[in-house]
């Protein structure tokens, strides 16, 4: 049988669907307008205005889940980059992601934005709304592999912060910032752990710290107030010390949305954590792991730096995706969930 649709009217989009740690990212390749701004930032305040109807197409049911995220490439306003992206998850646009940069840097060679491909290791660099983040991917006989990514300067925002958390009373959390906000918890403290308990007591324990600093703690970044906002928590197994074993934790961001992977951002903004509290020296390869997943990413600082009056490090990221399948949506005029809906 023929793999085509039966006569319909109605916008398409086209994507391809890969995963990074087992975190799906859809990759949009067409369906959307032009996106207006004169910067990856004013393009992403633009689509949350004028274009948020096609992020819950893409992103919601029937074409989506809860739990979807999604990458749109734009055009950026840097000389050195070789393209934007807007990032799209459950309840708006996020300012970093590493799961995407690591798929989108395949993405990106396998698909030709990128000159010349190089062996071993072919550089993309991937304007993400935080900065630039250069990312590497291995190249070899015509084929992408791994990819590892340096990200935008992170640094510890606050170490042991008191906030008052629903049903849980007093918590103290660190916030720390990887090209977006995290606060970080050990699992421990809410009688939790992150590789064996159910999700939804992980989901819920992460939300209520999520509301409780977004509500006490005021968060600013050196360089734009787009960035200065929590995006999620993430609770830990504790383990900050140095070890060559893996430490694992689970991300819960956005709208209570659980990462599949280790979260890219979040071992930056982890990495940061640990270097600023003497933890982890300079080139010291640490693996993360996912709570849910059990996969790995590794993560290290490289280099010394400052984020305005911030001391920050580059950390470096590494993992692997993985492409799932392309997709073409139709959204007939008729369908009244055209417009896409979440079960929470
Ligand atoms: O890897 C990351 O950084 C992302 N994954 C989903 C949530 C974060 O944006």
């Amino acid at each position: 049988m023929e793999m085509q649709l039966p006569p319909h009217e109605g916008a398409e989009l086209s994507v391809v669907d890969m995963h990074t740690g087992g975190e799906p990212l859809r990759v949009i390749l067409s369906g959307y307008p032009e996106v207006k701004g004169d910067s990856v930032l004013s393009k992403r305040r633009y689509v949350r205005e004028h274009l948020d109807h096609l992020r819950r197409v893409l992103m919601f049911e029937p074409r989506g889940h809860y739990d979807m995220y999604g990458a749109l490439i734009v055009d950026s306003e840097l000389p050195k980059a070789d393209l934007g992206v807007l990032f799209m998850h459950n309840e708006g646009y996020s300012t970093m992601c590493g799961h995407a940069v690591i798929a989108l840097g395949r993405f990106a060679v396998d698909y030709k934005l990128v000159k010349e491909p190089q062996s071993p290791e072919t550089q993309v660099n991937i304007h993400c709304p935080c900065g630039l983040v250069k990312a590497f991917v291995e190249y070899c006989d015509g084929k992408t592999g791994g990819v590892r990514f340096l990200s935008v300067p992170a640094f510890a925002f606050a170490t042991d912060v008191t906030v008052t958390v629903e049903g849980f009373g007093d918590v103290v959390v660190d916030i720390s910032y990887g090209g977006a906000f995290y606060a970080f918890v050990n699992a421990q403290r809410f009688g939790l752990d992150v590789t064996k308990s159910r999700t939804r007591d992980l989901v819920d324990a992460a939300t209520a710290v999520t509301n409780a600093v977004k509500s006490q703690v005021k968060l600013h970044h050196p360089t734009s107030d787009d960035l200065a906002f929590l995006y999620g928590t993430i609770l830990t197994d504790g383990k900050d010390n140095y070890s060559s074993d893996a430490t694992a934790n689970v991300c819960v961001f956005a709208e209570a949305q659980v990462d599949r992977s280790p979260t890219g951002s979040g071992v930056t903004a982890r990495v940061a954590l640990q270097y600023h509290k003497g933890l982890i020296q300079l080139n010291q390869t640490r693996m993360f792991q996912s709570g849910a997943t059990g996969s790995q990413f590794t993560g290290k600082a490289v280099e010394e730096t400052k984020c305005g009056d911030f001391k920050a490090v580059v950390v470096e990221v590494a993992g692997r995706a993985f492409y799932t399948g392309v997709s073409r949506f139709v959204q007939e005029p008729e369908d009244e969930l055209t417009h896409g809906f979440l079960l929470k």
